[in-house]
């Protein structure tokens, strides 16, 4: 099916501005009609805005070229598509309107053909458009989420820690930042196999964002590792917290085709109040990964926090 566009027509004649809308209906592109630049402004500014603009050079409110200026000034993930049409015809004004940001140029009166064809111009290139917005959408989604659990990535997950840091700093709250990694997990994919191994680390993602509110971070940070992140008082909190997952994942059936696998995990944790020395998060992700060495050490299915804080 071909990539359909939805159009703006602005023109202060209405006359005119009634044919392209006839022309444009004809060829099948719904059009939606404005009678002067501030009309106009406003349909750019919909939540669903159309994308192919039909500007009148000449117009009460703001001019097609000023339009351009403005709709050029906004930043949009899909910008639309604009032709300028116009009797002023003059390699000087054809220049000013493209470095105004005009798409295309056509000159009044037009001819019917000429427009029919830079329509088409306009939706091809929109169309393209489209497509690249999409493909870029999904490379940002795959460069950001671990495509096993659907869970924030090493990378993108340690970027929005140090902004959460920056936040706590001017809102002076406190964090709990935690690692926990899943207790011999070797031992489950030898028993039930890699992909039974998969299938708990997709339902530990699930279980463990379910746990903490949709503004804490969580994210799978290496194999059988994750890390979470929340806001909370004070230390003793943040180990009830951490002792209320451990206990959900002990007592959740994690199933692998029709077999129920136990499953426990080991907590490392510190309470952190944030300061302005945003390098310290390493530090913090360090003394929470001795912390978990510690939980391994003692005999795994614990919390333990960084330097017996809480
Ligand atoms: N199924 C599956 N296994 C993974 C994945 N990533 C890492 N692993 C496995 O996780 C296991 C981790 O093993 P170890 O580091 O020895 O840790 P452990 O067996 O959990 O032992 P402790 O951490 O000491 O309790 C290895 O066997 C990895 O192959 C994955 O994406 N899927």
């Amino acid at each position: 099916m071909a990539f359909s566009v939805r159009a703006l027509i602005a023109d202060d004649d209405k006359a005119s501005a009634k044919l392209v809308e006839v022309l444009l209906q004809k060829w099948g592109v719904e059009a939606v009609v404005a009678h002067d630049g501030l009309e106009a402004l406003e349909q750019v500014m919909q939540p669903e805005p159309p994308s192919l603009l039909i500007l009148d050079w000449e117009m009460p409110g703001y001019s097609g070229i000023e339009l351009c200026q403005k709709i050029r000034q906004i930043d949009m993930a899909n910008p639309p598509y604009i032709i300028i049409c116009t009797a002023r015809d003059s390699a000087e004004h054809i220049a000013e309107g493209l470095n105004q940001g005009a798409n295309d140029f056509v000159t009044k009166p037009f001819n019917t053909q000429v427009l029919r064809a830079r329509i088409e111009v306009g939706r091809r290139t929109l169309e393209l458009q489209a497509r690249l917005v999409d493909a870029m959408t999904r490379l940002d989604h795959l460069a950001s989420y671990d495509e096993l659990t659907g869970l924030l990535n090493r990378r993108a997950l340690f970027e929005r820690v140090h902004e959460d840091f920056s936040r706590a700093v001017r809102t002076e709250s406190r964090l709990c930042f935690s690692v926990c990694d899943i207790d011999w997990f070797k031992r489950i994919n030898d028993k039930y196999g890699h992909p039974a191994g998969d299938a708990i680390l997709r339902q530990l993602g699930e279980l463990l964002s379910q746990q903490l509110r949709p503004y804490d971070r969580i994210g799978r940070i290496g194999g059988e590792e994750f890390l979470l992140l929340f806001s909370v008082k004070d230390a003793g909190r943040a180990y009830k917290v951490l002792e209320r997952i451990r206990m959900e994942i002990e007592r959740f059936r994690f199933e692998f085709e029709g077999r129920v696998i136990p499953v426990t995990m080991s907590f490392g944790a510190t309470f952190v109040i944030p300061d302005e020395r945003v390098e310290r998060v390493e530090d913090y992700f360090s003394h929470a990964d001795q912390a978990l060495y510690q939980s391994k050490e003692k005999g795994r299915n614990l919390v333990t926090f960084f330097d017996n804080c809480v």
